[in-house]
């Protein structure tokens, strides 16, 4: 800025706690006397003089005036913003302040001095390093604060003075700061100060801002945190009263419940590491909500439950013998069990030779024998709780040992769910159909169960789910097959086998009688005294309108008419009492459906026409009755070779084979005429084509057939057969003797021939079956044939497509 230096006498303009530096503008409130007075003044002296109307700007702080002021000229006077008169004052140049004069108006005078503040031209490095500093912050400073036209008007400054007063418009600067600004002269000095301030003022805000935000930010977690928790427990509020809950009944404390619970240490301390994840985790990750379901499971485990057991053998035997009929040899089998385990229990902790428990017992038979019941039954004579586990399809070993909890919708396996369903660590629970586990890419579900069952491992059983340890050597198994060929080699090895062969007419009788009659009765809501099935009845519904080893459609067939009589009745259509006789049946539940062949009309037998053979089979289903079908083929339209159908396994196969192996070189000391085996082809059927079948013991059966076809004679229809075949026509031992038996008996068949070595079998077989059958043990197939083939006739002879 340009000076004279001169002096000069100006009218002081005091501005409390405030400073104006030269190149500022500010307005002045005219209402203020001490501003009004100097006004005045300056426009008085101004009117001797050229130029506008000047004053003396002079801070006064604290009642003090500083050594230096600023030269300001009346730029105009008006209105202000508000309405109040006022000045437009500019700041010009600095003045050192002399000694106090007089002058017109109210103002005081003083005297004062020009300052010179000349800048070396051009601007030395330095300079102008400083300056672009200053002009660097003031931007920094002005574009936080969005006064971007500042900006602009700051960077247009050169003159070093001039960008040093600018700061004088800085609302940051307290009035001793600006003073400072005021009192230096040098133009760099002040702008090096000017810079500092503002370095200062920046920092302390970077400062004031982090932890401005930083306290915002708390603010703003804590209170979203507050209000979403106050969101959860209105929802959750919402939920519990939907539920029709009391409030507060929701315990989801769950450290005090863990506390409070019965559980074994390693578990408590487990089940406390997951309460401290819980806690740590918010309530609505998916992970809480997987520690919350695992703990519900852990929570619901009888770890320390027991039921006492019932050591009174004979009361369990009488319990046995209650409920279920007959079986004598499988009750006995029962109670030995009992006994041992009793005494193996009675010795410190069960431990006997390392192993805890005894082996598994199997209940292997037919569908509807029992063998669930029978189950319950044991469980009933130990006063243990009962739980069936249906195995049934399973093929995934995660269906026995859980999946892992990393899964998503993990379940803890079938037995860690039996022994929560059980609610005590002593139950007794039913392997249910252990033959139809499968095994595939999943895993080995028979492996996992040979665990559970091993007493040297399942007192540690490790649950993928639970994965705390769970003993389960108190736990009596029991296992119910249908066919024992299927169960898994290596489970098998584990288990005592009981087999239920099925029931002998007279069995399922009394069955129906004592146990089935009065159940259904109580479902169909009747008492005992108003219906009544006699035992004609019974036994012509186990005959004729069942025809399998177990009792299971006869006890649907009781349901059934009892459900009818009851509805006659409330039709009033039927008066009770009642009293079901065999007669009666027929109008009830309509026509049986199984007559034995030997009551059927001669011409609609099976066996009415040469090549067809009765045989004795065993099926999942239990022992069966079935027919063996041989024809030849037409040498002008079939072709040659053996055909084989019925879904026939690889052993049937060899054994028809061999059959045919047989007559081809023995046929014709048969007096067979075997010729026709070599240029037609042979065609044997198994009928029930659907069902699956296997083994050699329809050898004789096929023999017979075949041997039936050649010679044009009949096979008896009386007669039934089992047994293998050699090549050399001995006939060699089976299996299922007494369930073959058993459905000869129940088919209506008076002759079995069984193979000579199976003799002894016949022990097993009820004596009240044996005394209607005529039972004939044969070593060698040509007694079969004998005994079989009805005498030729030559009506039957000329039937035969065969004949020459
Ligand atoms: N000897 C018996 N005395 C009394 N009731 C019996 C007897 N045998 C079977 N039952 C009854 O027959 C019904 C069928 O038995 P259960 O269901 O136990 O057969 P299962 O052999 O287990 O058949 P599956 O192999 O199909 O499971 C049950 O109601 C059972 O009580």
């Amino acid at each position: 800025m340009a000076s004279t230096s001169s002096s000069l006498t100006l009218p002081v303009l005091p501005l409390d706690d405030d400073v104006v530096l030269p190149g500022m503008v500010v307005p002045l409130d005219l209402n203020d006397a001490d501003v009004r007075a100097a006004v005045e003044a300056a426009q008085a002296a101004a009117r001797s003089t050229p130029g506008k109307p000047r004053v003396l700007l002079v801070p006064r702080v604290d009642g003090t005036y500083p050594g230096t002021g600023v030269l300001g000229t009346v730029e105009q006077v008006g209105r202000l913003a508000d309405g109040d008169p006022g000045a437009l004052i500019r700041g010009r140049e600095r003045v050192r302040i002399g000694a106090g004069t007089t002058g017109p108006g109210a103002a005081l005078w003083v005297e004062g001095t020009r300052i010179d503040d000349g800048v070396p031209e051009p601007l030395p490095g330095q300079v102008a390093e400083l300056v672009k500093e200053y002009k660097a912050l003031a931007t920094a400073w002005l574009r936080k604060r969005g006064a971007w036209q500042v900006v602009d008007r700051v960077q247009a400054i050169d003159d070093v003075s001039q960008l040093a007063d600018n700061s004088g418009y800085s609302p940051f600067l307290t009035t001793e700061q600006k003073v400072e600004l005021l009192e230096t002269a040098d133009p760099v000095a002040r702008l090096k100060l000017a810079t500092q301030q503002l370095r200062d003022h920046l920092a302390e805000q970077d400062v004031a801002e982090t932890i401005a935000k930083d306290v915002q930010e708390g603010v703003d977690k804590q209170q979203r945190e507050f209000l979403l928790r106050r969101q959860l427990e209105a929802v959750r509020k919402e939920l519990r009263e939907l539920n029709g809950e009391k409030d507060g009944e929701e315990s989801d404390d769950y450290r005090a419940r863990v506390e409070a619970a019965d559980l074994p240490e390693k578990v408590r301390e487990a089940a406390l590491k997951e309460v401290d994840k819980l806690e740590r985790s918010s309530d609505q990750s998916p992970e809480g909500s997987w520690i919350r379901t695992w703990l519900d499971t852990v929570l619901e485990l009888p770890w320390n439950e027991r039921t006492e057991d019932a050591y009174d053998i004979r009361g369990a035997k009488d319990v046995l013998d209650a409920e279920h009929a007959g079986l004598q040899d499988v009750k006995e089998r029962i109670t030995e069990y009992l006994a041992v385990r009793k005494r193996r229990g009675d010795r410190g902790l069960g431990v006997v030779g390392g192993r805890r428990g005894g082996a598994v017992l199997a209940l292997v038979g037919p569908p509807g024998v029992g063998k669930t019941s029978l189950g319950e039954s044991v469980a009933h004579a130990m006063g243990r709780r009962f739980v069936r586990v249906a195995l049934g399809g399973v093929r995934d070993e995660a269906e026995i040992r859980g999946h892992r909890r990393t899964y998503v919708g993990a379940l803890p396996g079938r037995i860690v769910r039996a022994v929560k369903e059980a609610g005590s660590m002593n139950p007794v629970v039913l392997l249910d159909e252990i033959d139809k586990v499968g095994s595939d890419f999943r895993g080995d579900p028979a492996a996992a169960l040979l665990e559970v069952l091993d007493p040297a491992q399942n007192h540690t059983f490790r649950d993928h789910y639970l994965e705390v340890e769970l003993d389960l050597s108190d736990v009596v198994f029991l296992a119910t097959a249908n066919v024992l060929e299927a169960i898994p080699e290596a489970l098998l090895d584990r288990m005592e086998l009981v087999r239920l062969d099925g029931y002998t007419e007279d069995e399922k009788v009394v069955i129906a009688r004592d146990h089935l009659l009065p159940r259904q009765l109580e479902r169909a809501g009747l008492n005992r005294d108003e219906v009544t099935i006699d035992e004609g009845a019974l036994r012509r519904l186990a005959g004729e309108y069942t025809r399998e080893a177990g009792v299971r459609t006869l006890e649907r067939s009781v349901a059934r008419l009892l459900r009818k009589v009851a509805a006659e009745h409330e039709l009033g259509r039927r008066e009770l009492p009642f009293t079901i006789t065999s007669d009666e049946l027929r109008g009830l539940i309509g026509r049986p459906h199984h007559v034995p062949e030997s009551a059927q009309d001669p011409a609609e037998r099976r066996t009415a026409v040469p090549g067809v053979a009765t045989g004795l089979a065993v099926t999942g289903a239990g022992g069966d009755v079935l027919f063996v079908e041989a024809s030849l083929a037409d040498p002008e339209t079939g072709a040659a070779g053996l055909t084989l159908t019925g879904q026939l396994g690889d052993v049937m196969k060899e054994s028809a084979q061999i059959a045919l192996s047989f007559l081809r070189s023995h046929g014709a000391e048969l007096e067979l005429p075997v010729a026709d085996l070599k240029d037609r082809g042979v065609h044997i059927h198994f009928p029930a084509g659907a069902v699956p079948k296997d083994g050699p013991s329809a050898g004789v059966t096929m023999t017979t057939a075949l041997a039936s076809l050649l010679s044009g004679r009949l096979v008896r229809t009386d007669v039934a057969m089992t047994g293998e075949v050699s090549l050399t026509g001995r006939v060699l031992p089976i299996g299922g003797v007494k369930q073959k038996l058993l459905a000869a008996h129940r088919a209506g068949v008076t002759t079995v021939i069984i193979p000579k070595r199976n003799e002894p079998d016949l022990d097993d077989v009820p004596a009240e079956v044996l005394d209607t059958l005529d039972v004939h043990a044969v070593t060698d197939v040509r007694q079969v044939l004998e005994l079989a083939l009805s005498p030729a006739t030559d009506g039957a002879a000329t039937e035969v497509p065969v004949a020459a």
